[in-house]
């Protein structure tokens, strides 16, 4: 049972108060009372206008569901609809010319470009791992991924065949990346022998071996005669450990299920550790008991002895929530929820000032920043309500201005719309935009679901408006500035087993202009890095192309046939339903926030609350323009939620769907698409908060 105590006139989850209390204000010296009574009236303050805030979004959009039903049956009048769009202040002008002004950030973030990690805040064994992702071993993602353009290893033990393969692979990297004199690394005897075109690359030497850098990022070539793979080399190359996850971001939003006081403590403490460098976790693998801690750093010593050091973590960013939810950890005295944005604000910081005011055991941010990314804000005020926020936590924390930095990301349409204006109300604390394409697909067919039935979701990859979207944001950013200064950031890659086709793939977002991009995994981190061992992305910003306009942005995703044959129906249904149950099942019933689930071809997909945002209002859009019925989608839901069973069928703590079809994950499932059009904005918090707590309750 929940027990609450009373500060300052709010009534606060007692683990949570003396985590923070104890955890966090004494070591950091603060007085609690006065911590307390600041966070009270921050609240009186930021509370209403958060509200406000949600209130403007219901009302913009039935202006715009209004102005859909009014024009149905007619031809889309684009310039009508755009006019529209000013005239309700959905579409606000243009800031002008400007540049941002942040200061203080670290280079990981301003000046380098490599990829960008995600990991969920609540799982602590991946969040070690994550944060020790800065480094990863090139050997060991060939050898285990489909990378590698070779026969798949042979079960049981070492498969000399496919090692080959690999060390041949690593050898053409390091020809590319360090190419040598009038010689191939395959050619080298040892370790002193080989003369590097451009010696300048050479950076000095680590314990077994020699670092060099490359477009910015390192690389260390492990030579060690002592290993299975060195002794077997002709150089003695043991591995090619390369610089990967330059930064990482602990989610607390959508790749986990918090729900209440006890997860959102849990995510607190996670974060404490990682922040404070003592975070530990013991688990089981390979029959064995490991206890994973983070990493030190890499130690090297220059060509003149002088001893160095790089950093052995990734550089940690933390996700807030966005404005949407609420959180019974803390309520107001008439007993409402805080706003969990607002609470994440506050904790997250407090927590991170351990960094900058340096009690920490490694130190996150060398440069005295704290950097939250800030998710699923919809336009200039929203951006402006977060600047203002963390304003007044660096004044309840003492800190000082703009110390908090903000990664905002352009995943709502309002924002894309409004990208300069968005940038301009945070330019000076801003230090990344990343195009979250899944919410922004997700907002794409909510916004404009009065319209008409949309186009099938493998299609929206090819539409216009994404297109635009994501061309729009790399030249806005650099026209206001980011480069040189905060990150252009690209979306997530979500086929976790899919390597090969991301190695060919994903290199995109390099020629596009960003300057990092979200992988799924470590692994994906390692094969991503190659990318920008391949292009300059500093170079490639100097000369892209224009992108499109605003009229491409606000282009509709409407289908132009919906003649579709039943079998092209079905297999969108099923593929949509599979991936929604085999989510929300671990959601509800496990707290599992990301998870890997097979679609209907069995390719394993990261699903995260983004994902489901997108086939929930996918099913919804076509339900209400009756191109599938209310027992197709039913008929869907039974025959996937059996496959779904299937599928854990090998978890001996999983609750079957089919048999429980009242149960809380059959309920959400079913909500969240029958309910899907009138869900704010589409999202799918509220009713996964509410089934998982009925969940938790029973
Ligand atoms: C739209 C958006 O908002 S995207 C952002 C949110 N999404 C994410 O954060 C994705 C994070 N990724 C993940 O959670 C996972 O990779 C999943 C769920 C996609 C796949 O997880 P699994 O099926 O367990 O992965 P798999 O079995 O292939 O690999 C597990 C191993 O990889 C590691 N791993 C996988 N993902 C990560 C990660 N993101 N960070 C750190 N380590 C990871 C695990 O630690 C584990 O290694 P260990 O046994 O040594 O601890
Ligand atoms: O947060 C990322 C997204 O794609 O959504
Ligand atoms: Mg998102």
């Amino acid at each position: 049972m929940t027990s609450m105590i009373n500060r300052a006139g709010l009534s606060i989850d007692e683990r949570l108060a003396t985590f923070l209390e104890t955890q966090v204000l004494t070591p950091l010296g603060r007085d609690a009372d006065a911590f307390w009574d600041g966070f009270a009236a921050l609240l009186a303050d930021f509370v209403p206008r958060n509200r406000a805030l949600l209130a403007k979004r219901i009302e913009l959009q039935s202006q715009i569901d209004d102005w859909h039903i009014d024009h149905s049956g007619k031809p889309h009048d684009a310039a009508a609809y755009r006019t529209f769009l000013e005239n309700i202040g959905y579409l606000v002008p243009e800031p002008g010319d400007f540049q941002i002004g942040t200061k203080n950030v670290d280079p990981e973030i301003a000046t380098m470009a490599g990829p960008q990690l995600v990991v969920p805040i609540l799982n602590a064994r991946f969040l070690l791992n994550a944060a020790n992702a800065r480094w990863g071993s090139l050997y060991d993602a060939f050898y285990g991924t489909d990378a590698l353009d070779a026969p798949p290893a042979k079960a049981g033990g070492y498969d000399k065949a496919r090692g080959d393969a690999v060390i041949a692979r690593g050898r053409e990297f390091l020809d590319a990346a360090l190419p040598l004199v009038d010689q191939s690394w395959a050619d080298l005897a040892d370790k002193d022998d080989g003369t590097l075109q451009d010696e300048s690359q050479w950076v000095g030497f680590t314990d077994k071996g020699l670092l060099f850098q490359n477009n910015g990022l390192h690389i260390e070539v492990v030579f060690d005669r002592n290993t299975p793979v060195g002794a077997d080399d002709k150089a003695g190359i043991a591995d090619i450990m390369l610089e990967s996850a330059l930064t990482t971001i602990a989610d607390c939003e959508d790749s986990v299920a918090a729900v209440d006081a006890e997860d959102k403590l849990l995510a607190y403490t996670n974060w404490l550790g990682i922040i404070r460098g003592d975070l530990e976790e013991s688990f089981e693998k390979g029959g064995k008991t490991l206890t994973r801690q983070l990493n030190g750093d890499k130690a090297y010593k220059t060509s003149a002895g002088e001893a160095c050091s790089l950093s052995g973590r990734s550089l940690m960013f933390v996700r807030n929530v966005g404005h949407l939810m609420t959180n019974p950890a803390i309520r107001h005295a008439d007993g409402d929820e805080i706003p969990e944005g607002i609470m994440d604000a506050v904790f997250t910081s407090a927590i991170s000032t351990i960094d900058v005011e340096g009690h920490a055991k490694y130190g996150n941010s060398k440069a005295g920043s704290i950097y939250i990314v800030k998710p699923k804000m919809h336009g200039p005020e929203e951006c402006a309500f977060t600047n203002d926020l963390f304003d007044a936590v660096e004044d309840l924390l003492g800190l000082p201005r703009h110390t908090i930095k903000v990664g905002v990301m352009d995943e709502e349409r309002r924002t894309s719309a409004n990208l300069g204006a968005c940038i301009h109300a945070v330019k000076d604390r801003i230090v990344f935009i990343n195009t979250g394409f899944l919410d922004r697909t997700g907002d794409e067919i909510h916004t404009s679901m009065q319209a008409g039935p949309m186009m099938r979701k493998g299609a929206m990859k090819g539409s216009d408006w994404l297109l635009a979207y994501e061309a729009r944001n790399v030249a806005i950013g650099l026209k206001h500035g980011l480069s040189g200064v905060a990150q252009i950031g690209k979306g997530m890659w979500a086929a976790p087993d899919l390597m090969g086709q991301m190695m060919t793939d994903k290199i995109g977002h390099l020629r596009a202009g960003a300057n990092t991009a979200w992988v799924p995994s470590p692994t994906a981190a390692t094969l991503h890095a190659l990318h920008y061992h391949q292009e300059n992305v500093f170079e490639i910003q100097k000369s892209l192309p224009q992108p499109a306009g605003l009229d491409a942005l606000l282009n509709i995703p409407l289908a132009e046939n919906t003649n579709w044959p039943e079998d092209e129906l079905r297999e969108e249904l099923d593929n949509n339903c599979q991936g929604l149950l085999g989510y929300v099942v671990r959601w509800v019933d496990a707290g599992v926030g990301c998870s890997k689930v097979p679609d209907i071809n069995d390719v394993g997909l990261m699903e995260d609350r983004a994902t489901l945002r997108i086939s929930s209002q996918h099913i919804a859009n076509w339900l209400l323009h009756g191109i599938v019925s209310e027992d197709q989608v039913m008929d869907s839901l039974n025959r996937m939620a059996a496959k779904v069973d299937a599928q854990n069928a090998g978890d001996s703590t999983y609750i079957p769907l089919i048999g429980n079809e009242d149960a809380p994950a059959f309920s959400a499932a079913k909500d969240l698409i029958f309910k899907g059009v009138e869900q704010p904005s589409g999202y799918t918090e509220p009713l996964l908060h509410h089934w998982r707590k009925v969940k938790k309750a029973g």
